[in-house]
């Protein structure tokens, strides 16, 4: 089903993957800061296009006055991420390697580790990363999917994460049902008029990059 929108959106109407993450990216940076005050953020990235998300939302987040850092343990070589690393580096955004240490130090922590393709067991090193985050005792926000559920029955493994904020992507998934954080937003505002309307997709306020449901 949610793959299945963003195959109709590049498919059917013309979108690219790098401007679906753009907009997803900037969505996630603009909920973050229309709740948390400005401040150290600490992005864990996954391998596949959660990850990709996450890159886009610590640009913005660094242009928007945040301070962000990426733990970013595996970094596959396929081109769109390998750039969208170098225009994080050239914003000056560093890497950490020692998670557990960087979350103590920081304000907010960002799960972009995994998304709606999560499936199985949790694979090394995102096992500890996942244990090390259930831990924590600064606000976490998700996007689209906290890592660790299955994006329609949640966290039924156990070894999910239980964020403070949750960032849906162009809908909410069906787990999302199950989130008991404090603000769900809504964002990726790239849905044309006939497939909002179909989806039902909120009205977002004015220029608005997200629109807060709950
Ligand atoms: N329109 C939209 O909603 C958009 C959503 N976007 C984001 O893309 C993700 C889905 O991305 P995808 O690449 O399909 O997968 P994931 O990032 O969820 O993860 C795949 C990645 O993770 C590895 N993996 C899977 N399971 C495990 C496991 N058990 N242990 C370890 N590793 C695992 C897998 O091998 C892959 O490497 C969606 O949720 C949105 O965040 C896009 O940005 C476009 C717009
Ligand atoms: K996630």
């Amino acid at each position: 089903m949610a793959q299945s929108i963003d195959v109709e959106l590049m498919a059917k109407h013309g979108y690219t993957i790098e401007q679906l993450m753009e907009l997803a990216g900037l969505s996630v940076a603009a909920s973050i800061a229309s709740e948390y005050p400005k401040g150290k953020v600490v992005l864990c990235i996954g391998p596949g296009n959660n990850g990709g998300d996450g890159l886009v939302a610590a640009r913005h987040l660094s242009h928007f006055g945040y301070q962000p850092r990426l733990y970013y343990p595996v970094q596959p070589a396929k081109d769109l991420y390998r750039r969208l690393l170098l225009q994080c580096q050239a914003h000056g955004i560093a890497m950490v390697a020692d998670l557990a240490t960087e979350v103590k130090a920081c304000d907010v922590v960002v799960d972009a580790i995994f998304g709606f393709s999560f499936k199985g067991a949790v694979r090394a090193p995102f096992d500890e990363a996942l244990a090390t985050l259930r831990a924590v005792d600064k606000p976490i926000v998700s996007v689209d999917v906290p890592s660790g559920w299955d994006v329609e029955l949640g966290n039924t493994l156990g070894v999910g994460l239980s964020p403070d904020m949750l960032v849906s992507l162009t809908v909410p998934k069906l787990c999302a049902k199950l989130f008991a954080g404090r603000f769900h937003y809504l964002g990726g505002r790239f849905a044309p008029p006939d497939m909002a309307k179909e989806l039902a997709i909120p009205q977002y306020p004015d220029s608005s990059q997200c629109v807060r449901l709950l």
